[in-house]
Protein backbone atom coordinates (compact mmCIF):
# COMPACT_ATOMS: atom_id res chain seq x y z
CA UNK A 1 0.00 0.00 0.00
CA UNK A 2 1.06 3.36 -0.73
CA UNK A 3 1.31 5.86 1.71
CA UNK A 4 1.09 9.78 2.00
CA UNK A 5 3.90 9.78 4.13
CA UNK A 6 6.61 11.94 3.20
CA UNK A 7 10.25 10.84 2.70
CA UNK A 8 12.27 9.59 4.72
CA UNK A 9 9.92 8.31 6.71
CA UNK A 10 7.69 5.48 5.64
CA UNK A 11 5.35 3.46 7.04
CA UNK A 12 4.37 0.35 4.85
CA UNK A 13 1.61 -1.77 5.39
CA UNK A 14 2.95 -5.45 6.04
CA UNK A 15 0.02 -7.54 6.04
CA UNK A 16 -3.85 -7.00 6.37
CA UNK A 17 -6.05 -9.77 8.22
CA UNK A 18 -9.31 -9.54 7.07
CA UNK A 19 -11.03 -13.44 8.06
CA UNK A 20 -14.44 -12.17 8.00
CA UNK A 21 -15.98 -9.46 5.49
CA UNK A 22 -18.07 -7.28 6.86
CA UNK A 23 -20.42 -5.80 4.65
CA UNK A 24 -22.77 -2.78 5.34
CA UNK A 25 -20.83 -1.55 8.06
CA UNK A 26 -20.54 1.68 8.39
CA UNK A 27 -17.91 3.86 9.03
CA UNK A 28 -18.04 7.36 10.76
CA UNK A 29 -15.26 9.32 10.60
CA UNK A 30 -16.83 12.62 11.77
CA UNK A 31 -14.80 16.01 10.57
CA UNK A 32 -11.64 14.34 11.31
CA UNK A 33 -11.24 13.88 7.42
CA UNK A 34 -11.04 17.31 6.84
CA UNK A 35 -7.81 18.69 6.74
CA UNK A 36 -7.96 21.21 9.84
CA UNK A 37 -9.52 18.64 12.50
CA UNK A 38 -7.02 16.60 11.01
CA UNK A 39 -4.09 19.05 11.26
CA UNK A 40 -4.90 19.96 14.93
CA UNK A 41 -4.84 16.32 15.93
CA UNK A 42 -1.58 15.63 14.32
CA UNK A 43 0.00 18.87 15.87
CA UNK A 44 -1.75 18.01 19.29
CA UNK A 45 0.05 14.58 18.86
CA UNK A 46 3.39 15.32 17.58
CA UNK A 47 3.77 17.94 20.46
CA UNK A 48 2.10 14.72 22.92
CA UNK A 49 4.70 12.41 21.59
CA UNK A 50 7.77 14.84 22.28
CA UNK A 51 7.44 14.62 26.28
CA UNK A 52 8.68 10.96 26.67
CA UNK A 53 11.41 9.03 25.77
CA UNK A 54 9.58 6.09 27.60
CA UNK A 55 8.29 3.28 24.92
CA UNK A 56 5.25 2.14 27.02
CA UNK A 57 3.76 5.83 27.82
CA UNK A 58 4.54 6.73 23.54
CA UNK A 59 2.27 3.60 22.49
CA UNK A 60 -0.25 4.68 24.96
CA UNK A 61 -0.29 8.30 23.36
CA UNK A 62 -0.56 6.77 19.96
CA UNK A 63 -3.31 4.47 21.30
CA UNK A 64 -5.60 7.37 22.78
CA UNK A 65 -4.59 10.17 20.18
CA UNK A 66 -5.62 7.47 17.01
CA UNK A 67 -8.78 6.60 19.02
CA UNK A 68 -10.31 10.09 18.70
CA UNK A 69 -9.88 10.23 14.62
CA UNK A 70 -10.49 6.38 14.20
CA UNK A 71 -12.58 3.26 16.20
CA UNK A 72 -9.48 1.00 17.19
CA UNK A 73 -10.04 -1.52 20.14
CA UNK A 74 -6.10 -2.40 20.80
CA UNK A 75 -2.87 -1.69 19.48
CA UNK A 76 -0.19 -4.00 20.04
CA UNK A 77 3.73 -2.01 19.47
CA UNK A 78 6.27 -5.16 19.14
CA UNK A 79 9.99 -5.14 18.16
CA UNK A 80 11.28 -8.58 18.49
CA UNK A 81 15.11 -7.51 18.33
CA UNK A 82 14.48 -5.59 21.26
CA UNK A 83 12.20 -8.04 23.23
CA UNK A 84 10.01 -5.38 23.44
CA UNK A 85 5.89 -5.90 23.15
CA UNK A 86 3.52 -3.58 24.41
CA UNK A 87 -0.25 -3.84 24.39
CA UNK A 88 -2.43 -0.98 24.76
CA UNK A 89 -6.50 -2.06 24.81
CA UNK A 90 -7.47 -5.27 23.92
CA UNK A 91 -6.46 -8.09 20.86
CA UNK A 92 -9.37 -8.09 18.44
CA UNK A 93 -10.06 -10.28 15.18
CA UNK A 94 -9.26 -7.48 11.94
CA UNK A 95 -5.51 -6.56 12.34
CA UNK A 96 -3.74 -3.73 10.03
CA UNK A 97 -0.18 -4.45 10.76
CA UNK A 98 2.23 -1.92 9.65
CA UNK A 99 5.84 -2.15 10.03
CA UNK A 100 7.99 0.95 10.75
CA UNK A 101 10.68 1.89 8.80
CA UNK A 102 13.09 5.60 8.51
CA UNK A 103 16.11 5.47 6.14
CA UNK A 104 15.70 1.74 5.45
CA UNK A 105 16.40 1.00 9.56
CA UNK A 106 13.19 -0.93 10.99
CA UNK A 107 11.90 0.01 14.63
CA UNK A 108 9.11 -2.96 14.63
CA UNK A 109 5.66 -3.26 14.44
CA UNK A 110 2.39 -1.65 15.21
CA UNK A 111 -0.77 -3.68 15.24
CA UNK A 112 -4.16 -2.25 15.31
CA UNK A 113 -7.04 -4.07 16.37
CA UNK A 114 -10.67 -3.41 16.29
CA UNK A 115 -14.20 -6.53 15.77
CA UNK A 116 -14.72 -4.84 12.33
CA UNK A 117 -12.69 -4.48 9.20
CA UNK A 118 -10.81 -0.90 8.66
CA UNK A 119 -11.84 0.59 5.62
CA UNK A 120 -9.74 2.71 3.22
CA UNK A 121 -10.42 6.17 4.72
CA UNK A 122 -9.66 5.33 7.92
CA UNK A 123 -6.18 3.53 6.65
CA UNK A 124 -5.25 6.87 5.45
CA UNK A 125 -5.79 8.72 9.21
CA UNK A 126 -3.90 5.87 10.69
CA UNK A 127 -1.30 6.28 8.14
CA UNK A 128 -0.94 9.93 8.85
CA UNK A 129 -1.18 9.95 12.67
CA UNK A 130 1.13 6.71 12.30
CA UNK A 131 4.12 8.93 10.39
CA UNK A 132 4.38 11.03 13.88
CA UNK A 133 5.10 8.07 15.49
CA UNK A 134 8.22 7.11 14.24
CA UNK A 135 11.02 9.52 15.34
CA UNK A 136 10.01 9.80 18.85
CA UNK A 137 9.82 6.15 18.97
CA UNK A 138 13.52 5.81 17.38
CA UNK A 139 15.02 8.34 19.90
CA UNK A 140 12.91 6.13 23.25
CA UNK A 141 14.73 2.60 21.11
CA UNK A 142 18.07 4.73 21.46
CA UNK A 143 17.53 5.78 24.99
CA UNK A 144 16.44 2.09 26.10
CA UNK A 145 19.66 0.64 24.33
CA UNK A 146 21.82 3.40 26.41
CA UNK A 147 20.37 2.76 29.60
CA UNK A 148 20.86 -1.41 29.13
CA UNK A 149 24.53 -1.01 27.88
CA UNK A 150 24.61 1.34 31.19
CA UNK A 151 23.00 -1.19 33.58
CA UNK A 152 25.00 -4.13 32.48
CA UNK A 153 28.44 -5.51 32.40
CA UNK A 154 30.44 -5.30 29.56
CA UNK A 155 32.54 -8.70 30.52
CA UNK A 156 29.81 -11.26 31.45
CA UNK A 157 26.40 -9.40 29.69
CA UNK A 158 24.59 -9.79 33.14
CA UNK A 159 23.75 -6.82 35.11
CA UNK A 160 26.21 -4.50 36.75
CA UNK A 161 26.24 -2.95 40.24
CA UNK A 162 24.33 0.01 39.51
CA UNK A 163 20.94 -2.55 38.25
CA UNK A 164 21.79 -4.75 41.34
CA UNK A 165 21.16 -1.82 43.74
CA UNK A 166 18.20 -0.76 41.98
CA UNK A 167 16.52 -3.75 41.10
CA UNK A 168 17.27 -5.18 44.63
CA UNK A 169 15.69 -1.88 45.80
CA UNK A 170 12.59 -2.16 43.91
CA UNK A 171 12.23 -6.21 44.98
CA UNK A 172 12.79 -4.75 48.35
CA UNK A 173 9.73 -2.54 47.87
CA UNK A 174 8.02 -5.35 46.53
CA UNK A 175 8.39 -7.61 48.95
CA UNK A 176 7.51 -5.36 52.01
CA UNK A 177 3.99 -4.12 50.23
CA UNK A 178 3.03 -7.53 49.10
CA UNK A 179 4.26 -9.21 52.65
CA UNK A 180 6.51 -11.66 50.25
CA UNK A 181 10.01 -13.98 50.75
CA UNK A 182 12.74 -12.52 49.50
CA UNK A 183 15.86 -14.16 48.90
CA UNK A 184 19.79 -13.35 47.65
CA UNK A 185 22.78 -14.95 46.75
CA UNK A 186 26.21 -14.01 47.32
CA UNK A 187 28.38 -16.08 44.75
CA UNK A 188 32.02 -15.40 45.32
CA UNK A 189 34.74 -17.30 42.94
CA UNK A 190 37.10 -19.66 45.20
CA UNK A 191 40.81 -19.53 44.76
CA UNK A 192 40.10 -16.68 41.67
CA UNK A 193 43.77 -15.31 42.13
CA UNK A 194 45.63 -18.23 41.50
CA UNK A 195 43.69 -18.60 38.38
CA UNK A 196 44.49 -15.68 37.02
CA UNK A 197 48.27 -15.61 38.85
CA UNK A 198 48.21 -19.21 37.13
CA UNK A 199 46.72 -18.57 33.58
CA UNK A 200 46.83 -15.01 33.38
CA UNK A 201 43.57 -12.42 33.24
CA UNK A 202 42.45 -13.73 29.56
CA UNK A 203 41.75 -17.27 31.45
CA UNK A 204 40.34 -15.42 34.40
CA UNK A 205 38.45 -13.23 32.26
CA UNK A 206 37.24 -16.50 30.41
CA UNK A 207 36.24 -18.26 33.92
CA UNK A 208 34.20 -15.15 34.57
CA UNK A 209 32.06 -15.50 31.61
CA UNK A 210 31.55 -18.82 31.99
CA UNK A 211 30.35 -18.62 35.96
CA UNK A 212 28.08 -16.08 34.89
CA UNK A 213 26.68 -18.45 32.00
CA UNK A 214 26.77 -20.98 34.32
CA UNK A 215 24.58 -19.39 36.91
CA UNK A 216 21.99 -17.81 34.69
CA UNK A 217 21.54 -21.21 32.77
CA UNK A 218 20.67 -22.51 36.20
CA UNK A 219 18.29 -20.15 37.85
CA UNK A 220 14.73 -19.46 36.54
CA UNK A 221 13.74 -16.66 33.81
CA UNK A 222 12.66 -14.75 36.43
CA UNK A 223 15.35 -15.03 39.01
CA UNK A 224 18.19 -12.04 38.11
CA UNK A 225 21.85 -12.18 38.12
CA UNK A 226 24.08 -9.47 38.70
CA UNK A 227 27.94 -8.86 38.84
CA UNK A 228 28.37 -7.55 41.98
CA UNK A 229 32.27 -6.63 41.36
CA UNK A 230 35.34 -8.80 40.94
CA UNK A 231 34.88 -12.36 40.89
CA UNK A 232 31.31 -11.57 43.13
CA UNK A 233 27.79 -11.87 41.58
CA UNK A 234 24.61 -11.53 43.24
CA UNK A 235 21.53 -13.18 42.38
CA UNK A 236 18.01 -11.91 43.36
CA UNK A 237 14.92 -15.04 43.97
CA UNK A 238 11.87 -13.07 44.15
CA UNK A 239 9.47 -14.82 46.72
CA UNK A 240 11.80 -17.31 47.57
CA UNK A 241 12.41 -18.87 51.31
CA UNK A 242 15.95 -19.19 51.81
CA UNK A 243 15.68 -23.11 52.28
CA UNK A 244 15.09 -22.77 48.76
CA UNK A 245 17.55 -20.39 47.80
CA UNK A 246 20.08 -22.81 49.86
CA UNK A 247 18.94 -25.66 47.17
CA UNK A 248 19.43 -23.15 43.98
CA UNK A 249 22.84 -22.12 45.58
CA UNK A 250 24.08 -25.94 46.14
CA UNK A 251 22.93 -26.49 42.23
CA UNK A 252 24.79 -23.48 41.53
CA UNK A 253 27.62 -25.18 42.98
CA UNK A 254 27.00 -28.55 41.36
CA UNK A 255 26.81 -26.88 38.06
CA UNK A 256 30.26 -25.20 38.25
CA UNK A 257 32.21 -27.83 39.46
CA UNK A 258 31.31 -29.72 37.09
CA UNK A 259 29.80 -27.24 33.80
CA UNK A 260 33.72 -25.47 34.06
CA UNK A 261 36.27 -26.82 31.91
CA UNK A 262 38.37 -28.40 34.77
CA UNK A 263 41.44 -28.29 32.50
CA UNK A 264 41.27 -24.41 32.75
CA UNK A 265 43.28 -24.97 36.43
CA UNK A 266 44.20 -27.77 38.41
CA UNK A 267 41.89 -27.69 40.37
CA UNK A 268 37.90 -27.20 39.36
CA UNK A 269 36.72 -24.56 39.39
CA UNK A 270 34.31 -23.56 42.53
CA UNK A 271 32.41 -21.01 44.02
CA UNK A 272 30.78 -20.59 47.84
CA UNK A 273 27.73 -18.93 48.41
CA UNK A 274 26.09 -16.91 51.07
CA UNK A 275 21.90 -17.29 51.02
CA UNK A 276 20.49 -15.04 52.96
CA UNK A 277 16.58 -13.67 53.20
CA UNK A 278 14.47 -10.22 53.96
CA UNK A 279 14.40 -9.85 57.41
CA UNK A 280 12.09 -7.37 58.53
CA UNK A 281 13.61 -3.84 59.13
CA UNK A 282 16.44 -4.68 56.38
CA UNK A 283 17.48 -2.24 53.96
CA UNK A 284 19.61 -3.27 51.36
CA UNK A 285 23.18 -2.56 52.52
CA UNK A 286 22.13 -5.12 55.48
CA UNK A 287 20.52 -7.80 53.12
CA UNK A 288 23.95 -7.76 51.53
CA UNK A 289 26.08 -7.75 54.45
CA UNK A 290 24.05 -10.62 55.39
CA UNK A 291 24.86 -12.83 52.53
CA UNK A 292 28.38 -11.38 52.42
CA UNK A 293 28.91 -13.18 56.00
CA UNK A 294 27.44 -16.19 54.78
CA UNK A 295 29.53 -16.63 52.03
CA UNK A 296 33.20 -16.13 54.42
CA UNK A 297 31.79 -18.90 56.42
CA UNK A 298 31.30 -20.72 52.66
CA UNK A 299 35.19 -19.82 52.34
CA UNK A 300 36.25 -20.49 55.95
CA UNK A 301 34.76 -23.86 56.22
CA UNK A 302 35.98 -25.41 53.23
CA UNK A 303 35.14 -23.60 49.83
CA UNK A 304 32.82 -25.00 47.11
CA UNK A 305 29.28 -25.21 49.38
CA UNK A 306 25.94 -23.14 50.34
CA UNK A 307 25.19 -21.68 53.58
CA UNK A 308 22.21 -19.63 55.08
CA UNK A 309 23.10 -16.34 56.60
CA UNK A 310 23.49 -17.02 60.52
CA UNK A 311 20.17 -14.95 61.69
CA UNK A 312 18.10 -17.96 60.51
CA UNK A 313 20.47 -20.63 61.92
CA UNK A 314 19.27 -21.80 65.18
N1 LIG B 1 40.64 -11.77 35.22
C1 LIG B 1 40.02 -10.94 36.07
N2 LIG B 1 40.35 -10.93 37.36
C2 LIG B 1 39.69 -10.11 38.20
C3 LIG B 1 38.65 -9.27 37.73
N3 LIG B 1 38.18 -8.59 38.80
C4 LIG B 1 38.89 -8.98 39.90
N4 LIG B 1 39.80 -9.91 39.55
C5 LIG B 1 40.80 -10.60 40.39
O1 LIG B 1 40.14 -11.46 41.29
C6 LIG B 1 41.08 -11.81 42.30
C7 LIG B 1 40.36 -11.97 43.62
O2 LIG B 1 41.27 -12.50 44.54
P1 LIG B 1 40.98 -12.69 46.08
O3 LIG B 1 40.06 -11.58 46.54
O4 LIG B 1 42.28 -12.82 46.77
O5 LIG B 1 40.12 -13.98 46.19
P2 LIG B 1 40.39 -15.51 45.80
O6 LIG B 1 41.74 -15.73 45.20
O7 LIG B 1 39.22 -15.91 44.95
O8 LIG B 1 40.35 -16.21 47.19
P3 LIG B 1 39.06 -16.74 47.94
O9 LIG B 1 38.00 -15.72 47.75
O10 LIG B 1 39.48 -16.88 49.39
O11 LIG B 1 38.70 -18.05 47.36
C8 LIG B 1 42.15 -10.73 42.29
O12 LIG B 1 43.36 -11.28 41.83
C9 LIG B 1 41.61 -9.70 41.27
O13 LIG B 1 42.66 -9.10 40.55
C10 LIG B 1 38.34 -9.30 36.33
O14 LIG B 1 37.45 -8.59 35.82
N5 LIG B 1 39.04 -10.15 35.54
Amino acid sequence: MSTNFQPPVSINEQKTLFPKIDQGSSVELGSITKSDALRDLRLRMSLLLQTTLDTERLVRIVYEEICKAVEVHGINYRYPGMQISIMVGRQNQHKVTYRLTANEDTYGEIVFCRSRRFKEEELMVLESLLDLFIYPLKNSLQYRRALACALTDSLTGVGNRQALMKTLQRELDLADRHSLELSILMIDIDNFKAINDDHGHLTGDTVLKKAAQNIVNVIRSSDMCFRFGGEEFVVILSNTGVEQAQVIGKRINESISEGIEAGIHKNPITVSIGAALLQTGMDIEKLLQSADDAMYIAKATGKNKTIIAKELVS
